[in-house]
């Protein structure tokens, strides 16, 4: 039932969480792993998008900072200042395996407005046929109040529906979904499965984990009812090892899985 091996297009989100440490200095061999198992992915034959977060901390690191730095200017500075950092990270270990990269950094209006997600749906796929891995981002310079999207994990829920994506994996600092924030209480359960999102898991879903950080579980239950209402499926995931998305494809009992019943029973 949770076989994913014939999964076409994978859209991977990666959390500030799993691309940078709490130093805000970027976790290079979390980095490394990510792109060999991203790399060995797409060399299946399969169409690869990474979202990453990581702009804003990787900002704070390059300036010796570790704070949050609250202010929307602030962050829209420190987000300009990393994101070159991100790409210059992946352009050097995704070209270690011979992968192209392509940076695309999106704003809130490409889901609003018919003709600019045409084009962006366009540019998807011919970066496909160059054989290329979209890296994904917010493009947090212009996006405030109605341009944002505020997160990466609803960001990745419209990417997986522009691109028609077969799977959308979320890799986080926490195993799944648990019936509360694990860091709030020691009774909490993982969820392995969630058919619906009703008022029971809306409710157990809490604020993010870490300071730079954004939306926790809140935006990844949005992610995830986005996800569900185009026919995706949605996995939440511990980033800690990459290699963890192969076993997520190869249908292991990891994370916490979104389904909708009806495509659950087409896969049975
Ligand atoms: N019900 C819940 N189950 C799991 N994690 C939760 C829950 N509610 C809140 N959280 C928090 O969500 C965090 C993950 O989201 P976030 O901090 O935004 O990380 P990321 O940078 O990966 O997006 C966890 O570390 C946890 O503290
Ligand atoms: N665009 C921001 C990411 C915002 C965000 O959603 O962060 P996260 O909750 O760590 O996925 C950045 O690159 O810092």
């Amino acid at each position: 039932m949770r076989n994913f091996e014939d999964a076409r297009k994978i859209v991977v989100k990666v959390g500030t969480s799993t691309v940078t440490y709490p130093t805000c200095k970027l976790n290079l061999s979390r980095l490394e792993k990510l792109a060999r198992v991203l790399a060995d992915i797409k060399n299946e034959g399969r169409d690869v998008v990474l979202v990453t977060s990581g702009a804003v901390a990787s900002g704070l690191g390059r300036l010796g900072l570790t704070k949050n730095h609250k202010t929307t200017q602030e962050k829209q500075a420190l987000a300009a200042i990393g994101q070159g950092i991100l790409m210059q990270i992946y352009e050097k270990l995704f070209g270690e395996y011979g992968v192209v990269v392509a940076q695309v950094l999106l704003t809130k209006d490409v889901v609003d407005e018919e003709k600019k997600m045409l084009n962006v749906k366009n540019t998807f796929e011919q970066l496909f046929k160059f054989g290329a891995i979209p890296i994904v981002n917010e493009n947090d310079v212009v996006a405030i109040e109605e341009l944002e999207f505020g997160d990466n994990d609803t960001l990745s829920a419209y990417v997986a529906t522009i691109i028609g994506a077969d799977l959308l994996i979320i890799l986080s600092d926490i195993d799944g979904l648990y019936s509360c924030d694990p860091r709030l209480s020691s009774d909490a359960e993982l969820i392995k499965e969630v058919y619906e999102i009703d008022s029971y898991i809306e409710s157990i879903a809490g604020g993010a984990g870490s300071l730079n950080s954004t939306g926790g579980m809140q935006t990844k239950i949005e992610a995830a009812r986005i996800a569900m209402q185009n026919g995706i499926p949605m996995v939440i995931a511990n980033g800690e090892n990459p290699s963890i998305l192969r076993d997520i494809l190869a249908g292991k009992d990891v994370g916490t899985l979104f389904i909708c019943k009806e495509l659950l029973s087409k896969k049975e």
